[in-house]
């Protein structure tokens, strides 16, 4: 178990975190999300043991987690941090990084495992290609198989599919959680992409300003998010005063695109803006009373069109009370 303490972080004067505390279970699978700048990055350095804390402790198990000042090679022995700025030496082959720091003493064995680590990142075609001679969504491949390689105990992955295209990304997290699971690798995920977070993640983890906002199972967090700022991560959402709808309250309440249907029965008119063309569907921007609202259409819809919407009784229940 990683237990973070009441832990505080300023770079030089400029406070980063305030009284950050959460334990997260071994084997589980964390998403670090909030808005860019929030201090994500530099949590999970402070994890890894590459920041100083003045404030507040880190322990794993029942550990105490020194930080650099006390690791003459700086990183925790049984973590392992995928940087955003992946660390690769460009000269050597996939194989040769990726199998880097794992011993030499039997060959095979250290052979076998490269070749499990490259089916993982699906570079089995690229052992011997020299990473100089690679893309950029291929070496992030090549670094995520680097930090698996040696089986952490803990896994903090900074952005891990950042450069890898939509293609790639599914299968690629799929190989990677499954494999997570399989080996009982606890691991920390910072994200900006919501299909990293809603399959993947037990419990997702929200950053405001260096502080947190909450830490919840992830489909609680998407289902019911208690603000804005939580649902705005997900994607485009709206705010809905239940008063607007012909509810006695005036109770704002927060509603997703998806939640929202054209039924052409419901007294709620709204005048179509834009559409736009999302593949499996049309996020339509409309105007409904004097502010904007989005919602999810199976085909385009072209301004000045007035549509009637509805939500269902069940989405206005839920989010009465979430
Ligand atoms: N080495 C540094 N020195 C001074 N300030 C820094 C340093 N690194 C980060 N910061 C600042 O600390 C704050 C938190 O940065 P951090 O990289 O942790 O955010 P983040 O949530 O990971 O952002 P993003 O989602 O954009 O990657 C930001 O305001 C950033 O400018």
């Amino acid at each position: 178990m990683l237990t973070v303490d009441n832990i505080s972080f300023a770079y030089d004067t400029k406070p980063v975190l305030k009284n950050v505390s959460f334990t997260i279970e071994k084997g589980q699978h964390i998403a670090l999300i909030g808005a860019s700048g929030c201090g994500k990055s530099t949590l999970l350095k402070i994890i890894y043991g590459l920041l100083h804390i003045e404030e507040g402790a880190l322990f794993w198990e029942d550990r105490k987690l020194l930080g650099p000042s006390h690791n003459l090679v700086p990183g925790e022995e049984n973590m392992k941090y995928l940087s955003q700025g992946f660390e690769l030496q460009s000269y050597r082959t996939v194989a040769e990084n990726i199998g880097q720091y794992l011993s030499n003493f039997e060959p095979e064995l250290k052979q076998g495992r490269v070749q499990e680590l490259l089916e993982i990142v699906e570079m089995m075609n690229f052992a011997d290609t020299k990473v100089e001679h690679l893309s950029g969504g291929q070496k992030q491949r090549v670094a995520l198989a680097k930090v698996l390689a040696k089986k952490p105990e803990l896994l903090l992955l900074d952005e891990p599919f950042h450069n890898i295209d939509n293609f790639r990304r599914s299968s690629l997290r799929r190989n990677l959680f499954k494999y997570l699971k399989r080996n009982k690798i606890t691991s920390i995920t910072a994200t900006h992409d919501k299909t990293d977070i809603l399959s993947f993640a037990d419990e997702t983890i929200v950053i405001k300003q260096g502080e947190i906002v909450t830490k919840q199972k992830t489909e609680v967090l998407y289902q019911n998010p208690q603000d804005y700022y939580i649902a705005s991560l997900f994607g485009e959402v709206n705010h809905i005063n239940l008063s607007i709808l012909g509810h006695e309250s005036d109770q704002e309440i927060l509603v997703y695109p998806h939640e929202i249907k054209v039924e052409s029965t419901s007294p709620i008119k709204a005048r179509v803006k834009n559409s736009y063309f999302n593949g499996s569907h049309y996020l339509i921007e409309a105007v409904f009373n004097n502010s904007i609202i989005f919602f999810d259409h199976d085909s385009q819809l072209t301004a000045p069109e007035v549509v009637s919407l509805s939500i269902s009784d069940e989405i206005i229940q839920k989010r009465i009370h979430s």
